[in-house]
């Protein structure tokens, strides 16, 4: 009875082996448009739940973590860029803002479901437009909730962070840890 990671992001599974090298990687293919008044902390749980439920559909044996990383500035969520244009937009919008990251985590286990709702704070200095454009050459934001990843380049963009620094990465791994040391 393993524990399978319903996510592709290679980050996730980077920090789920903080806390054990013993799962195995089952991507979740689920359609991420949200709801008409939904709201972000709504949006971001049903998506991790959602993740986990299709895995474990497939392995009803299993555990299965969904996990689902938005950012939410003045309550619009912004998701992954994934052009370059919608890069620089967020970005531009980001600069000289305080925004919201919100990560949720769902464990699914002989259809018991436990979840969590993450919430952290991010401050971004002013950005130059040359920042913002040198940032966006380099791709790293494309694949990023908010088009940026506070591990990499981003990170000197940061003027202050309130919560968990690894959820606003993807995963918050103390909760995750608590999570299943529950079971
Ligand atoms: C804000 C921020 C987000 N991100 C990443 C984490 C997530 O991988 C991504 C948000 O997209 P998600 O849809 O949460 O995850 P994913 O598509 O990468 O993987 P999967 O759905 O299979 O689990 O943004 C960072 O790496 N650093 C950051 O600072």
């Amino acid at each position: 009875m393993g524990l399978i990671l319903a996510s592709q992001s290679p980050r996730r599974q980077e920090l789920l082996k903080k806390i054990t090298d013993d799962f195995i990687v089952v991507p979740a293919d689920i359609d991420e448009s949200s709801l008409p008044h939904e709201t972000p902390e709504e949006y971001v749980l049903r998506m991790a739940r959602q993740k986990a439920l299709t895995v474990a559909k497939q392995h009803p044996q299993a555990q299965v973590l969904g996990c689902d990383t938005i950012v939410v500035d003045n309550q619009i969520i912004l998701g992954k860029p994934y052009t370059s244009e919608k890069a620089y937009e967020m970005l531009k919008q980001l600069s000289g803002h305080t925004h919201q990251v919100y990560t949720a985590v769902c464990l699914v286990m002989n259809e018991k479901i436990t979840e969590k709702l993450v919430p952290s704070q991010v401050t971004f200095f002013e950005l130059t437009e040359k920042e913002i454009t040198d940032y966006v050459a380099t791709k790293e934001p494309l694949d990023k909730a908010g088009a940026y990843g506070i591990q990499g380049n981003a990170a000197l963009f940061i003027k202050e962070i309130k919560g968990d620094y690894y959820s606003i990465m993807g995963l918050p791994i103390a909760s995750v840890y608590r999570m299943l040391n529950q079971n």
